[in-house]
């Protein structure tokens, strides 16, 4: 692999001077030769500075990392989470006729009995036959934080115009605001609240489950009669006084950030109806079997995964941007960044080896157009390219309102045109001088208006933001990080990186109320002495 590795610097070290745009007057096809779709989703990376070469060596750097039998052991449940010694089987949650063997067992009859026991409670409460103590429900809360937050909130706004069930509500944050500014305005007796957690022992989900059964019991006899566990800790579900019958568990082998298609989507199931959760799960599945059956040039996650490689590992570009042209969108960057980083934001290789190369890079967006006014001055003109990863569906759900569509779909494609074809001192100069600006004014003033161009992105084009489209979207993104995770070596599935500020935390508590707390470094201390000052004066 080395090789390969080196071979792909000397031909970025080639291009020095190369510009995208010759690279289409190379190929009359590019635009078509590097654009790949399956099952409707189509990937435009014809705007970057891979050429033939580049694609080629990129290619042979996933074959030789093995991408293809590290795959296949994924699937069929080998435990390639090594470091917590885990099979990765978050596939198994959306391919409910599949069978998967863990352990000489088939997982799958207890995966379909829990997603079963799922759509027979969001029936219930969809239709009124399960009910809270005033009635039936009209608001679910999820409590639950990364993970068990991110993907059921993303989901739940991309699919918006699905939602015909009760209005949902996701709190994270330890800070009280969020679980206030969430609760004021319900009325207990018909919300539900969701304590999703995979471990359940998560301070800031426990501490925000206490509160709200302390407010739910403010005004109902049984509270915990209108709460529902999520979580791979049964055991510690019930020493909570959730009932059996409302605790939907799911195994060690699903990641946190990979378990928006189990028990941990309830809040979504809830709110879409089991038939288009299914669809999402549908979407998901497709794009595991286009994964799995694909050759690696023709395959969505190892194409996007390459492109990510190429951009932060060779290129050197320290960060990209996830641009979804789609407000219902919203939460899609917060997700990926989760997704992204906690899995590949690593130091050590999976042997315990330092990475040799760079790891994972700075995952960051927003929806356009509202980018546009905020950072995309520096998209365009900042010293530093952005890799901008825009994603646009061909169909909104506004059909009355078709012109908003064609609107932001315009901005889309301008954007990564500008970000491309840019704009010279020439053309600047012409565009001062037509203002009737001269001299040394119209030098100064022409430079501004110059735009680099030569600036990467891809585009994800999709027909339109259904359950089915969300779910592909989503496995290809997870699947984008294995292959990317297998590349560069390292475990895609861990997360000790967020252990030691967790320990911290709770060391530093006692410090907050005046104790003494000699561990602590003398800026630590002294912050914490501040703090309390601040907090006791008047
Ligand atoms: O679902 P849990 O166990 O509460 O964990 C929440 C989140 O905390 C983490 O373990 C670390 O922040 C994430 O990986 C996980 O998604």
């Amino acid at each position: 692999m080395n090789d390969i590795w080196t071979r792909l610097a000397s031909c970025r070290a080639a291009q020095e001077d190369l510009r995208i745009s010759d690279l289409f007057d190379a190929n009359p096809a590019r635009a078509e030769v590097f654009c790949t779709s399956a099952d409707g989703l189509v990937f435009d990376w014809s705007k970057t500075t891979i050429d033939d070469t580049a694609r080629d060596l990129l290619l042979d750097l996933a074959e030789a990392a093995g991408v293809e039998a590290r795959r296949d052991a994924m699937f069929s449940g080998a435990r390639i989470n090594e470091t917590e010694n885990r099979a990765v089987l978050h596939t198994a949650l959306r391919n409910l006729s599949g069978s998967v063997t863990l352990d000489g067992q088939d997982v799958m009859p207890k995966v379909r009995e829990t997603f079963d026991r799922m759509a027979a409670f969001a029936g219930a409460l969809r239709d009124g036959s399960y009910a809270g103590q005033g009635g039936k429900i009209t608001d679910v809360v999820n409590i639950g934080i990364g993970g068990s937050d991110l993907g059921p909130y993303m989901a739940a706004l991309a699919l918006a115009p699905y939602h015909d069930g009760p209005r949902t509500h996701f709190v994270s944050n330890v800070d009280g605001a969020d679980i206030a500014d969430t609760l004021r305005g319900l009325n207990p007796e018909t919300t539900l609240v969701i304590v999703a957690s995979k471990t359940f022992t998560t301070i800031e989900t426990m501490t925000n489950a206490r509160t709200a059964r302390d407010w739910m019991a403010g005004s109902v006899t049984d509270p915990a009669a209108q709460f529902v566990a999520l979580s791979s800790a049964v055991d510690k579900t019930s020493e909570f006084g959730i009932d059996s019958s409302r605790v939907f568990g799911f195994e060690d082998w699903v990641g946190g950030r990979y378990s928006v298609w189990g028990p941990i989507g309830l809040s979504v199931m809830l709110a879409v109806g089991a038939d288009d959760f299914s669809d999402f799960l549908a979407g998901g599945a497709a794009m595991d079997a286009h994964f799995r059956q694909a050759p690696l040039a023709q395959s969505l996650p190892v194409l996007l995964a390459l492109t990510g490689i190429w951009h932060h590992q060779v290129c050197g570009y320290p960060t990209r941007a996830v641009l979804p042209y789609d407000n219902r969108l919203l939460r899609l960057p917060a997700y990926l960044q989760q997704l992204e980083m906690e899995s590949n934001g690593k130091r050590v290789a999976m042997d315990g080896s330092d990475l040799e190369i760079d790891s994972g890079p700075v995952v960051w967006g927003e929806p356009g157009t509202n980018g546009q006014h905020a950072f995309y001055q520096l998209i365009h003109q900042g010293t530093t390219p952005v890799p901008c990863e825009f994603i646009l569906a061909a169909r909104g759900h506004e059909p009355e309102l078709e012109h908003h569509h064609i609107l932001l779909a315009a901005n889309c494609l301008a954007q990564s045109e500008a970000l491309m074809r840019g704009r010279d001192l020439e053309e600047a100069r012409k565009l001062m001088a037509a203002k009737g600006l001269t001299g040394a004014e119209l030098d100064r003033q022409a430079r501004h208006r110059v735009f680099p161009g030569n600036r990467p992105s891809t585009t994800l084009l999709i027909p339109q933001l259904t359950p089915f489209a969300l779910g592909q979207i989503i496995a290809l993104y997870e699947h984008r990080v294995f292959v990317e995770g297998v590349i560069l070596g390292l475990n895609s599935y861990d997360q000790w990186g967020v252990e030691l500020g967790k320990e911290l935390a709770l060391q530093v508590e006692p410090l907050l109320s005046g104790g003494m707390g000699d561990d602590h470094d003398p800026s630590t201390r002294h912050l914490a002495r501040l703090f309390r000052e601040l907090r006791y004066q008047a």
